[in-house]
């Protein structure tokens, strides 16, 4: 069993829940992004919710989205954890932690040194923090675009709060990633689909493999 914590985001099928504990997940994420060939509608996040094993944290990722939408998603999926992975600030963090009572990931995009600082601005509000790489401007959404960050960047960086590493990882270089930033945690999305938004069981054990 790897020492490395794995969340399986952007989950939307039964068998991708079976696959993501079967690999020994950490976490599981669900998406309520419509522009995600990811996401999923309430009701179907909460069936989903109800099969994942006791122990792994259900994470709901959205992007900006206001209190009417987390309303409806917290009052009807069973979750763990909120991951903002849109332009919330350091602000909305902390009023949606306050008004949900459950931990909060901010996700960060990071294309050079320059956006690092961004990160320091969210450690005294978020509960953790996710390093995704930064969307291009074309990009019609912030996150699950297959791309990496320059790893080297984040090498012997540490925050006071735990971070996940995010963004372009797959089953072939996730070791990698893992050796040079020196991540406990990671988060992988589209590197363990065999098409946009249908995650592949066989990656997703390859990658549990690859972290052994
Ligand atoms: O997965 C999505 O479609 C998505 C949509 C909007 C925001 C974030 C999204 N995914 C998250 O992005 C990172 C990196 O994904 P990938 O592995 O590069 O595909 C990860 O945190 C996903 O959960």
């Amino acid at each position: 069993m790897t020492s490395t914590r794995i969340k399986f985001c952007g989950l939307s099928r039964p068998e991708d829940v079976a696959a993501a504990a079967k690999a020994g997940a950490a976490y599981v994420g669900f998406v309520f992004f419509p522009k995600s060939p990811r996401n999923v509608s309430i009701e179907t996040a909460a069936e989903l919710a109800a099969e994942v094993p006791v122990g792994i944290c259900k994470v709901a990722l959205t992007v900006n989205a206001d209190n009417e939408l987390l309303d409806r998603i917290t009052d009807t999926v069973p979750l763990d954890m909120l991951q903002l992975h849109g332009k919330e600030t350091p602000e909305r963090v902390a009023e949606v932690k306050a008004r949900y009572g459950l931990p909060v990931m901010k996700a960060v995009g990071i294309a050079t040194e320059d956006d690092l600082p961004t990160l320091e601005t969210y450690v005294s509000v978020a509960d953790q923090i996710l390093l995704d790489a930064k969307p291009s401007p074309d990009d019609d959404r912030p996150g699950g675009n297959g791309v990496a960050f320059d790893w080297t960047l984040i090498a012997n960086r540490r925050w006071p709060v735990p971070w996940m590493l995010a963004g372009g990882l797959t089953p072939d270089n996730v070791a990698e990633a893992v050796r040079l930033t020196g991540a406990r945690q990671v988060d992988l999305s589209s590197g363990i689909e065999s098409a946009p938004g249908v995650k592949d069981p066989a990656k997703i054990a390859a990658l549990a493999k690859a972290l052994a």
